[in-house]
């Protein structure tokens, strides 16, 4: 981890939430706790804000109204502090093309640590791209995009992490392997909350339910477990 968090029963709390998007209500009254050593699903349909609701947490979006917390304070005071403990992956690779694995590993790594490039290819191995790691991103499938980008998780000691479909365009292989990984994070103590359309095989995961978007019968309260 990468700092001692203070009073940390809770990393992030979320109070109240309300987001509308459009003139239609995403989801309102929306409350819940993202603890230590736990591992959070956001489902629910289609547009029904799963993708929007991350953002929120992660800082990313400012239609919205209700409180976040970091570790018991208001967000707002600490933005330092989340900037350096919460990470955020998009539903998009978020990779430039034009680098190869090793390049882009090498630049999503830097900033927070150094890791010589063995070590950086060896995690490109053990996600399967060994004989990729020095081709354009360009040429890779879907799939292994994908995987250069989850390899990034390996090297990953933010406290809370925010996956959006993070098994998107993976196979059956790569699936169980992050779902290993997921699993090492939350017994070390990690917070991960994610979407995904796949059911993870994993054991005490934590649910918010949101209601299918433009039908206000379903939206009025998404509940929120673990809060
Ligand atoms: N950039 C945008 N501008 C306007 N509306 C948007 C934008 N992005 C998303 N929306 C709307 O917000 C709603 C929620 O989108 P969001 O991506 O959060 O849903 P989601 O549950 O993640 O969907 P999916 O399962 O398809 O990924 C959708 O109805 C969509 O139309």
């Amino acid at each position: 981890m990468t700092e001692p968090l203070q009073h940390a029963d809770h990393l992030l709390r979320a109070e109240a939430l309300e987001c509308e998007r459009d003139g239609r209500t995403l989801f309102s009254d929306l409350s819940f706790s993202i603890v230590p050593g736990t591992l959070t699903r956001v489902e629910g349909p289609n547009g029904s804000g799963k993708t929007t609701l991350l953002r929120i947490l992660a800082g990313l979006n400012d239609n919205w109204s209700g409180q976040v917390y970091w570790c018991g304070e208001p967000r707002q005071r600490h933005w330092d502090q989340v900037r350096r403990n919460v990470l955020y992956l998009g539903h998009r690779p978020g990779i430039k093309m034009l680098l190869t694995p090793l390049e882009n590993l090498q630049a999503l790594v830097a900033g927070r640590q150094y890791v010589p490039d063995n070590i950086l290819t060896q995690a490109l191995e053990q996600v399967g791209l060994g004989p990729w790691t020095q081709v354009p991103c360009s040429q890779l499938s879907a799939g292994q995009k994908r995987r250069v980008a989850l390899a990034r998780l390996l090297f990953a000691d933010e406290p809370v992490w925010l996956l959006d479909e993070a098994f998107t365009a993976l196979d059956v292989d790569a699936v169980a392997a992050v779902e290993r990984l997921l699993e090492d994070r939350v017994r070390q103590g990690g917070a991960v909350v994610m979407t995904t359309h796949h059911e993870p095989a994993l054991k005490g995961m934590r649910r918010i339910r949101l209601g299918a978007a433009g039908e206000p019968e379903s939206v009025a309260h998404a509940v929120g477990e673990g809060g």
